[in-house]
């Protein structure tokens, strides 16, 4: 695998919020080293600073604090300019409610942000076709968000963030308004893109179907990073939830039970893909074609 994906570190991080006249730490003293092309899942109940730790390390925040880093370079003393670059250049962002426009086909959805970028022509329309194949909607590209079933367009706003070739993917509870078949395909596409893509993916989520999913899971409570020492509990806690991501990852290596986990839900052959610019692998390969109940309007 080529790695391409950027790298995230936070150096006791704090971000103090001031709200009617009591200070609320939302984040405290998080440290937390993200390698290229790790799959993170960041969970915890609601309010342990999930959302604020995602806007620190996108610069959209800035810790009161501690030091933000994405590939080495300071986030948190970024100014304006460097950090619409940093955004514009090496994140892509996904949320929980899509946030396509709605008067928008997909295709034109995925490409706005890129003739905003100034990419031309020939070169969007080529990135436009190859991210919604990546999420086997090109038969949907003229499709409004409408007409789309909820994961079909959660699968758009992936696409989006993909044309603009991310380094690092930020997704704040991207399945948190989809059935958990929907979101298993969802997070399907974003475990690929690590694996295969070498795009390091930092997700925050309620999902515990994610936590089976993602390579990683750190949890927060009270803005405080918990998961140390507890990583067995969790595990333990995931193992009794049956499914088959679980029944997967209990398998000795190599011996993926058949009919379980990723490729048999989305029907993705993914050594089929690459990323332009990735190492192997034909381009305008045909769409995937999710297999499972996502929910497609016919
Ligand atoms: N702009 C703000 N002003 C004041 N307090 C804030 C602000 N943003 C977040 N907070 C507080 O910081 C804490 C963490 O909020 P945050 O949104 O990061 O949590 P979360 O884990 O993402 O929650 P959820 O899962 O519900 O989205 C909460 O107590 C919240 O009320």
């Amino acid at each position: 695998m080529v790695s391409e994906g950027a790298s995230v570190e936070l150096r006791s991080v704090s971000r103090r919020f001031r709200a009617g006249g009591e200070d609320v730490w939302a984040v405290r003293e998080v440290s937390l080293s993200v390698g290229p092309g790790e799959f993170l899942a960041l969970v915890g109940r609601s309010g342990s600073g999930k959302t604020t730790l995602l806007n620190l390390i996108a610069g959209l925040d800035r810790p009161t604090s501690g030091e933000v880093l994405v590939d080495g370079a300071r986030v948190d003393r970024m100014s304006d300019r460097e950090l619409d670059r940093l955004r514009r250049g090496t994140i892509g962002f996904i949320f929980q409610s899509f946030g396509l426009l709605p008067l928008l086909s997909a295709r034109e959805n995925v490409e706005l942000p890129l003739r905003i970028a100034g990419v031309g022509y020939r070169e969007r329309q080529k990135r436009v076709d190859e991210a919604l194949a990546f999420v086997g909607l090109r038969k949907r590209a003229e499709h409004r968000p409408y007409e789309l079933s909820g994961g079909e367009q959660q699968r758009v706003a992936i696409a989006r963030a993909l044309a603009a070739r991310p380094r690092l993917i930020l997704a704040d509870e991207p399945t948190g308004e989809l059935d958990s078949a929907t979101a298993s395909t969802v997070f399907g596409l974003l475990r690929d893109l690590a694996r295969m893509e070498g795009i390091t993916i930092i997700t925050c989520t309620h999902d515990r179907l994610v936590m089976e999913m993602a390579g990683r899971v750190e949890e927060l409570a009270d803005g405080r990073l918990v998961t140390e020492g507890r990583r067995e509990v969790l595990e333990r806690t995931l193992a009794r939830e049956r499914s088959p991501f679980a029944a997967a990852r209990a398998a000795p290596p190599g011996e993926a039970p058949t009919g379980s986990g990723l490729s048999s839900l989305i029907g993705a052959d993914y050594a089929q893909f690459r990323r332009p610019g990735s190492a192997g692998g034909p381009r305008g390969e045909p769409d995937r074609q999710p297999q499972g109940n996502d929910g497609a309007k016919p």
